[in-house]
């Protein structure tokens, strides 16, 4: 079962439908519709936040999904499925690979913990890792998927937070784990330079469901553009 999941998204693209946060796209209708259109164009599994968006996605699509649940901690920066809860509550809503932030900073459960719960549950785990020592650690701990989401987003990281983290996808490439690209993957180009760093699948989520930002880039382009021109009369 396990490596039917993780074949199906071998040499794939994930489609992470996670609209701006409050905004107008921001309903589970919605984000199921966006998963739907998302395998319509070729998406090999899914990555969706909140077991009531999970919930809505899980019977319009065939495809593998990987459930977050983000909160905002007061004692914590960690965000991504930080409680045991939070995983039992993806796995009944239909996940069938569970992420959790896999950093080494303060936080309510340990990864160990996280783990277990996401194993016990009977889904497969993906890490979302910042630096080779997350994917160490979360590897040696049973995590299925590596993936880069977190390089750029941490403290220790945040040098990073530009571009794709090349470095990080043929590190953990090296240590043999399936690899999933994660973060800033903002065009198809990016997408392929990912896989051909030695990613195995590719998760792209900004430049597919974040409409305001996707906007926001050819907004500012075309006033950058307007601004040259006026300089230059
Ligand atoms: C750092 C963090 O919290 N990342 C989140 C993880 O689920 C999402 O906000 C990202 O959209 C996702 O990782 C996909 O990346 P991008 O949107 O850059 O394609």
């Amino acid at each position: 079962m396990s490596m039917t999941v993780l074949e199906t998204l071998r040499g794939g693209l994930v489609v992470s439908c996670q609209p701006v946060d409050d905004g107008p796209m921001d309903h589970p209708e919605i984000v199921a519709a966006m998963a739907a259109a998302a395998v319509a164009g070729g998406a090999a599994g899914l990555r969706i936040e909140g077991a009531e968006n999970l919930a809505a996605v899980r019977p319009r699509v065939s495809v593998p999904v990987i459930g977050i649940l983000k909160r905002d901690l007061d004692d914590s920066p960690v965000r991504i499925t930080p409680f045991l809860a939070d995983v039992q509550a993806l796995a009944d809503a239909g996940a069938d690979i569970i992420a959790y932030d896999a950093t080494d900073r303060p936080r309510p459960e340990s990864t160990a913990a996280i783990l277990a719960a996401i194993h016990a549950a009977g889904k497969l785990a993906m890490a979302d890792c910042s630096n080779l020592e997350d994917g160490k650690r979360a590897l040696k701990e049973g995590a299925a998927i590596l993936g880069t989401t977190l390089s750029g987003y941490t403290e220790q990281t945040a040098g990073r937070s530009e571009g794709v983290d090349y470095d990080l996808i043929r590190a953990f490439h090296d240590l043999g784990a399936f690899v999933m690209a994660e973060g800033r993957v903002n065009t198809p180009e990016l997408a392929g330079s990912a896989m051909a760093a030695g990613a195995d699948a590719v998760t792209v989520g900004t430049a597919l469901t974040r409409l305001e930002h996707v906007t926001g880039w050819f907004h500012d382009a075309v006033a950058q553009a307007v601004a040259r021109t006026v300089e230059t009369q």
